[in-house]
């Protein structure tokens, strides 16, 4: 993959020339056991299907067949780096995500408060979806835990959702997670996966230990479970492999810290699509690459709400002619990973995608689902292929070769 960087800076060109990235967080769906189609299947979708007639479409294997990714692998894919070969943790996303200023030796951690039975076992992941404002009280009193040697930093990120940073000497992100990522199991002892994992291990115990003291008498959020402990990475700079000003738009905090981590510049947004699409709007001169980031589809098919995720694919098909009226050269839409509300939770299964621009030779595809994509010019290409696709789309890649 390397290859694949390194290949597309050499022939990447300064253009003036704009490409819109436009991510259906989750969208991938299976059929509904009683109608027999899928999310996307289901929706009116009038504007994502005429640009679907337009589009060059196909599916998208995020990673690799068979392989369920988080959205952090999901979304490196679609910027065109191998997954496989940079790995960033959960934890390192959300506190760039909330412009956290972590320093070398840092271990962040993504966190869920949660609902515990009464023997322990996690029955809510995400306590209720309490607000911010409540995660924000607890992180507070979180705060307070004192953790032998190491200094811990607790910080609300969105509804259910903190941060916990460990900062002391000979930390390492060599270590377990304690959320199972299911519910019905008790939270994992955070084990070392190397020697110099020990230290972090501990504290990451002891901090959870008396964090589940403070919490106990809460409710719904008498529980929390920590993921993606992680270090700063350091990645080759997207706008550097591409020669594009590139920027992101995205309401929740994750999904801006992945777009720092590769460089992208982060616009201030509000919580809605329409405050997204006016800040693209609003940007559009500025920039030449935009990451334009849509949740509602993976938070809908995380609860396994079938027909609202169906309305929030049918709220953003509204939004799709605000941005063909800004003529982007390529338009590019399609989703990170698959959520299929039937199955409640991120998915192996290949996701629709479209690639929409002067030279792309439309196929016969004039839906915007899974079942009609399957017939399109595209074909069956992974994440990480798209951007070089729409590279090419946009006339941004010189001839390789004599
Ligand atoms: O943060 C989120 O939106 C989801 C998926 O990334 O995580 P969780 O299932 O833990 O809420």
């Amino acid at each position: 993959m390397k290859d694949q960087l390194s290949l597309l800076q050499t022939l990447s060109v300064e253009t003036d020339s704009k490409i819109v990235m436009l991510v259906l967080d989750g969208i991938g769906g299976i059929p509904h056991p009683d109608t027999g189609l899928t999310e996307l299947e289901t929706a009116a979708t009038p504007n994502l299907d005429a640009l679907a007639a337009i589009s060059i479409c196909g599916m998208s294997d995020p990673v690799m067949p068979g392989i369920t990714p988080g959205s952090a692998p999901g979304h490196l894919g679609l910027f065109g780096y191998d997954p496989l070969e940079y790995y960033i943790g959960r934890g390192v996303l959300e506190a760039l995500g909330i412009d956290f200023e972590l320093r070398d030796g840092d271990v962040a951690a993504r966190g869920n408060f949660c609902t515990l039975d009464e023997n322990g076992i996690i029955v809510d992941r995400r306590a209720g979806r309490i607000s911010t404002g409540k995660s924000t009280a607890l992180a507070e009193q979180l705060c307070g835990i004192d953790v032998e040697g190491v200094e811990v930093i607790v910080k609300a990120v969105k509804d259910h959702r903190i941060i916990v940073v460990f900062r002391g000497e000979g930390l390492t992100d060599k270590i377990t997670d304690s959320d199972p990522q299911r519910v019905g199991f008790r939270p994992q002892t955070v084990e070392r996966l190397a020697v110099d994992g020990s230290k972090m291990a501990e504290a990451a115990n002891q901090f959870i230990e008396k964090a589940l003291h403070v919490l106990k008498n809460h409710h719904p959020a008498n529980g929390l479970v920590l993921r993606g402990f992680s270090q700063k990475p350091d990645l080759p700079g997207f706008s550097e492999i591409y020669k594009l000003k590139a920027c992101a738009i995205a309401s929740y905090p994750m999904y801006r810290g992945l777009a720092k981590v590769v460089g992208m510049d982060i616009i201030r947004t509000g919580q809605t699509v329409q405050d997204e699409i006016q800040s693209l709007v609003e940007n559009y001169r500025k920039y030449n690459y935009f990451f334009v980031h849509y949740k509602p589809t993976d938070a809908t098919g995380e609860d396994g709400k079938f027909e609202r995720k169906v309305a929030m694919i049918e709220e953003l098909d509204r939004v799709i002619p605000q941005i063909q009226a800004l003529g982007p050269d390529v338009l590019v839409v399609t989703g990170d990973h698959s959520t299929p509300a039937v199955m409640k939770g991120h998915s192996w299964h290949s996701v629709p995608v479209m690639i929409c621009g002067a030279f792309c030779r439309p196929d016969n595809v004039n839906s915007f689902n899974e079942r009609a994509c399957l017939y399109g010019g595209l074909g069956h290409l992974t994440a990480s292929q798209i951007m070089p696709v729409a590279m090419a789309n946009a006339m941004k890649l010189e001839k390789y070769g004599a």
